[in-house]
């Protein structure tokens, strides 16, 4: 899928992964409009792409995925200003085990609302244009992070509900494909903070050290490159893409039926 001229939604785009996919998505022809709820970083970001790329490429809204008033009036929004919406990537998250309503909050539940909220404007059967939806989930989507069981909770969630709605697309025709990523341990504010976000789960901390030395730790630039292939190649429907410092493969899931 050629990106010139698409449409792109990204929500947590302000700062860590979702500054990154914003960047590879306007490198590569698509315009793309920002959702963060931190409206200071979103706008500073703003006007650095204004600069770069021109003040028609993009455009920063502050919204909060939890708020279902605020992301109706940002896709509302969008579609006015681009006349429709191609891509949607649904990285927004936070880790808090402390606070672990909250991390459910936003990881899984506001996911599914954004989704089911842009589906109006790009399901086919709704006169949308279809397009792609990529998920951010987490390698803690796949195998659990002893540290954090809510946090991987919810990333199993992402990956359960990216595929199922994969399948829920092709069976009827809505003409999107929905894709998960999946990366180890990245070099973001999210993962730098992560020591105080343990909150019960804070005497596995050094645990959780010893899966970092092993793994080791992703660039924003490495985890985008891999982002951008489950955009663009149509081929990739329904699949979890492993993304760890030595190299990117797709997760091969049981076939029971
Ligand atoms: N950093 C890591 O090691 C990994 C991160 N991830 C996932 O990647 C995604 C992005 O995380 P990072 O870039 O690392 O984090 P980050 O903390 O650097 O950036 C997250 C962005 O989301 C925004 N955000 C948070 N809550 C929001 C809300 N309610 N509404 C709108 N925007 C909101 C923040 O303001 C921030 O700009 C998350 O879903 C995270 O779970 C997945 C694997 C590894
Ligand atoms: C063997 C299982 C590994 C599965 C998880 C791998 C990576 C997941 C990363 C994330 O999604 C979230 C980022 C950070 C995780 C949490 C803790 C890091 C601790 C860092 C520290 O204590 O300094």
């Amino acid at each position: 899928m050629a990106l010139i001229g698409k449409v792109a939604v990204v929500t947590g785009a302000a700062m860590g992964l979702g500054n990154a996919m914003t960047r590879i998505l306007l490198q590569n022809g698509a315009k793309v409009v920002l959702l963060d709820v931190n409206n200071t970083a979103g706008e500073n970001f703003q006007e650095a792409l204004h600069k770069e790329y021109g003040s028609e490429k993009t455009f920063f809204f502050k919204c909060d995925v939890e708020s279902e008033q605020q992301i109706k009036a940002a896709l509302k929004k969008t579609t006015e200003a681009f006349g429709g919406i191609d891509i949607l990537c649904n990285n927004a998250g936070i880790l808090n085990e402390g606070e672990w309503e909250k991390t459910v909050s936003i990881n899984m539940v506001a996911l599914f609302r954004v989704t089911y909220l842009a589906l109006e404007y790009m399901n086919k059967l709704n006169g949308g244009r279809g397009g792609v939806i990529v998920n951010t989930a987490s390698m803690a989507g796949l195998i659990p992070l002893l540290s954090c069981p809510v946090y991987t909770a919810t990333k199993h969630g992402v990956v359960g509900f990216t595929r199922a709605m994969s399948l829920a697309s092709k069976a009827s025709g809505y003409g999107i494909r929905f894709n998960a990523l999946c990366p180890g341990f990245v070099q973001t504010d999210l993962f730098i903070n992560i020591p105080k976000r343990l909150g019960q789960f804070s005497n596995l901390a050094d645990e959780t050290l010893k899966l970092v030395d092993k793994f080791k730790v992703l660039t924003v630039t490495q985890v985008a490159e891999s982002f951008l292939e489950l955009v663009t190649d149509e081929t990739k429907d329904g699949e979890a893409l492993i993304v760890l410092p030595d190299g990117t493969s797709y997760m091969e899931f049981p076939v029971l039926c």
